[in-house]
């Protein structure tokens, strides 16, 4: 299939992320009705990556030697299909992963929607990146905010959540200096950081560790702090249009006002015959009773060692020494990573993939889409979940979206964000409650 100009106006703006900018599609061709487009972009001022060179680098094709299409792929989303093929949905249950079909793009359809969309994409958004038109391919997915097939799918709710890394790191290479990475979330640790940064205006409540607690009240509970503070974490989709929740990014600029956001949302909701609580009460039920974050947890669990003990690892695999050691003094931990660094380059590689392919899931995306179901009248592809409260059943679809690859040369930037975290909490992070910036910035000026 290819896509061409006059095909640019069937595509409407659903949402971007860092990498990607996602369309739905509004046209009459039966084939793609119910799907999205998830077009590449390029930050601006950046050299995009030419066209047929492979995607993976030399280390990574050593990484990665066992997926043989991933050693192939010429372009970012050929990579990005199959790695979740071959790689993610092993852990993650292929039902609930969808890898997508690539089409091809021409450079007057990607022009036309850039054009066509420009207006409604975030203005950061804008600022940093843009369309890569020169880009020949582009993924159709199945749009997971929407239930198709259904009798009322015309009245579908959805709910995207960003869960984060659901368990706390354990590893014994992480040094005595940063134990609190052992009883604080990286979450929690890291909305400290972001509120200095200026990437958010509050601290959020929500626990990754009751959204994976697998019990229904901490599930619920978790549900709402998400709602009450969304960020990048959370947004709801009525009938695939999003409804609340920020268009992506670090900054929380919510597309529905908090305080207008109840109404507005039961206003749009109530003819699905739910409530705005209940709603809530409905995704909790749902990642409770299908038990999907288990298998979420197991994958990002496949990070054993900590940044702190991979980040030697990988210093293994491309063949340099550890900038790490180089600078330690401490004989003791000196001695404690030369065991690393004594691994063989068969045990650093496993290492360095479940590593990858845990930070992959932590940043992975869950898509639920809800719709009302009649009597007796279960979709064969949907499981369902019933609210006691009103006594109504509902068929629910959950996907996880954006399971693309990290690339290797990042764990050098994971090792200094994750000490970067850490540090600014250990300065920040004895503030009890839900401080503000300025309480945060006025403790941090005390202490200097
Ligand atoms: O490092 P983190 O935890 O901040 O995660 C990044 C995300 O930030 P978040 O904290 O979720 O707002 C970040 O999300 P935003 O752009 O802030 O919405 C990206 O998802 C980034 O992945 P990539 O660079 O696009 O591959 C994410 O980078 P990875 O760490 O997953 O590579
Ligand atoms: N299959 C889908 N169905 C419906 N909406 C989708 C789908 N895939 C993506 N979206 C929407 O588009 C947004 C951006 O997509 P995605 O997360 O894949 O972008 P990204 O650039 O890879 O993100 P990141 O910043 O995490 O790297 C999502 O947050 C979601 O709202
Ligand atoms: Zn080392």
């Amino acid at each position: 299939m290819l896509l061409r100009a006059e095909d640019a106006k069937d595509w409407f703006y659903k949402g971007e992320g860092a990498a990607n900018i996602v369309l739905g599609y509004c046209g009459s061709s039966l084939s793609l009705v119910g799907k999205v487009l998830r077009i590449q972009k390029v930050a601006k001022g950046r050299s995009r990556s030419p066209n047929g060179c492979f995607v993976l680098s030399n280390h990574e094709r050593l990484v990665w030697r066992d997926i043989g299409e991933l050693l192939e792929c010429t372009s970012k989303d050929a990579a990005a299909r199959a790695f979740i093929q071959h790689v993610m949905s092993n852990p993650l249950d292929s039902k609930h992963v969808d890898a997508g079909i690539l089409v091809h793009v021409s450079k007057e359809f990607l022009e036309a929607v850039e054009g066509n969309i420009k207006s409604q994409r975030p203005p950061w958004r804008v600022d940093a990146s843009k369309i890569d038109v020169l880009h020949e391919s582009a993924l159709i997915i199945s749009d997971h905010s929407i239930i198709s097939g259904t009798p009322k799918h015309d009245l579908c709710i959805a709910v995207e959540i960003k869960p984060k890394c659901g368990f706390l790191p354990s590893s014994e290479y992480i040094v005595e200096a940063n134990a609190v990475k052992k009883h604080v979330t990286r979450f929690k640790m890291h909305q400290f950081l972001k509120l200095h940064e200026g990437k958010i205006s509050q601290i959020s409540r929500y626990d990754p560790l009751d959204l994976f607690s697998g019990l229904k009240d901490r599930i619920h509970l978790a549900i709402t702090a998400l709602f009450a503070c969304p960020q990048n974490n959370f947004r709801i989709f009525f009938n695939g249009s999003l409804i609340f929740g920020g268009l992506g990014g670090g900054l929380d600029n919510t597309v529905v006002q908090s305080h207008k956001a109840e109404e507005a949302i039961v206003d749009l909701i109530s003819p699905s015959g739910l409530q705005l609580a209940s709603f809530l009460e409905l995704v909790a039920e749902a990642i409770f009773g299908s038990g999907i974050l288990d298998k979420l947890l197991e994958t990002q669990q496949l990070d054993v060692l900590d940044i702190e003990g991979a980040i030697h690892v990988y210093y293994n695999i491309i063949s340099q020494p550890c900038a790490i050691c180089k600078n330690l003094i401490d004989a003791e931990l000196l001695h404690q990573y030369s065991f690393l660094h004594s691994l063989s380059l068969e045990e650093s590689l496993k290492i360095v993939r479940g590593y990858l392919i845990a930070a992959t899931a932590k940043d992975c995306s869950l898509m639920i889409s809800f719709s009302c179901t009649e009597a007796g009248h279960n979709a064969s592809d949907c499981n369902s979940a019933s609210l006691k409260s009103s006594n109504q059943c509902y068929n629910y679809k959950a996907c996880f979206i954006d399971l693309d690859l990290k690339t290797l040369e990042k764990m050098v930037h994971y090792y200094k964000l994750d000490q970067k975290i850490v540090d600014f909490y250990k300065t920040s992070g004895e503030i009890e409650g839900n401080p503000s910036i300025l309480e945060v910035e006025a403790h941090l000026e005390k202490k200097n």
